[in-house]
């Protein structure tokens, strides 16, 4: 039998392993890795979704001459990454990319915002039909017709939905199960901003939903240019008055920059972690 959960999204206790969204993490440094432990305590949960995880590792070679893959597999933690931290054992780290986004229809991109655009023109036609995708990634691609969000250059090269999950979220801190909330932006598709919600929240991890994507996506990117001369105050020992006044005008800033580029910006989204509170978390850093 299914019902409507909290979310509102159907709970089905017997449906078929196909019928289940399976979900690829694509990046595996800090907050990639992070971002794994978070889903896999919640896909071994939670029956909509198949419980393995599959993390695409960057292969490296460690100085003990091992790959990082395997050794993620053997210890269930990320050495190098995210030492100190198990990952689950539902969490299947893939050097190989194609392989590890062929069976899931959630995607889940988390790397260097630099290797995103390299990372789609592999995964063209390589990626399920039914395939959503969500980007954790700061900062944004300027090109010479101007600037282009991280969130629109996947959406656009892998013709997905692309929601975004942004907040004051300093990945060390959640992989101990410190309390923190996150802000999900989304186009339309509410009910697919919920399936990411479920996918992502624990008592630990807060995770809202608002129809903004560009919004939420600006505050992770533009906070670290405030961020810059916060630290300036800091290194020239201004105090802490000037500093309070840079987040305060700086995030003034955010905001009218951010309505300069998308009119349809929120100003509430500025109260949301995705804003004031990731600001504060990175200017105090
Ligand atoms: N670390 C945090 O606390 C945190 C929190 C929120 C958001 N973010 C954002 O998450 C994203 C990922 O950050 P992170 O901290 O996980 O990264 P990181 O600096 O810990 O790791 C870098 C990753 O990039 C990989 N890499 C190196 N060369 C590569 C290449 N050529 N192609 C593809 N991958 C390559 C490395 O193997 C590694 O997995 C960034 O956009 C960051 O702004 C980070
Ligand atoms: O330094 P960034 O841009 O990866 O962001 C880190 C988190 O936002 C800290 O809250």
């Amino acid at each position: 039998m299914g019902g409507v959960t909290e979310a509102g999204v159907m709970e089905n206790a017997e449906v078929k392993s196909e019928e289940l969204f399976r979900v690829a993490v694509i990046g595996s440094g800090n907050w990639g890795s992070v971002a794994a432990k978070l889903i896999a305590s919640n896909t071994v949960k939670q029956s909509m979704f198949h419980d393995e995880v599959r993390m695409w590792v960057f292969e490296e070679t460690l100085p003990n001459g091992r790959k990082l893959s395997e050794t993620i597999n053997q210890e269930n933690e990320n050495v190098k990454y995210l030492p100190g931290i198990k990952l689950g054992s539902n969490v299947v780290a893939d050097p190989d990319l194609l392989n590890s986004v062929k069976e899931a229809n959630m995607l889940v991109f988390v790397t260097p915002h630099q290797f995103v655009e390299g990372i789609c023109k592999r995964l063209v036609g390589n990626i399920r039909p039914d395939a959503e995708a969500i980007s954790l990634i700061k900062g944004m691609e300027v090109k010479t017709e101007g600037p282009c969000m991280i969130s629109k250059l996947i959406s656009e090269m892998l013709s997905v939905n692309c929601c975004v999950l942004m907040g004051a979220n300093i990945a060390n801190e959640i992989a101990v199960e410190k309390f923190s909330e996150a802000t999900i932006g989304y186009r339309q598709d509410k009910e697919a901003a919920q399936r990411w919600a479920r996918l992502f929240s624990t008592p630990y991890f807060l995770v809202s939903a608002v129809p903004d994507v560009e919004g939420v996506e600006l505050c992770g990117t533009l906070k670290n240019v405030v961020a810059i001369a916060a630290g300036l105050v800091d290194g020239l020992d201004m105090g802490n008055n000037t500093k309070a006044a840079i987040m305060r005008i700086g995030l003034r800033e955010m905001k009218a920059f951010s309505k300069l580029l998308f009119s349809s910006v929120k100003d509430s989204t500025f109260f949301e972690s995705c804003g004031v509170a990731d600001l504060i978390t990175t200017c105090r850093m």
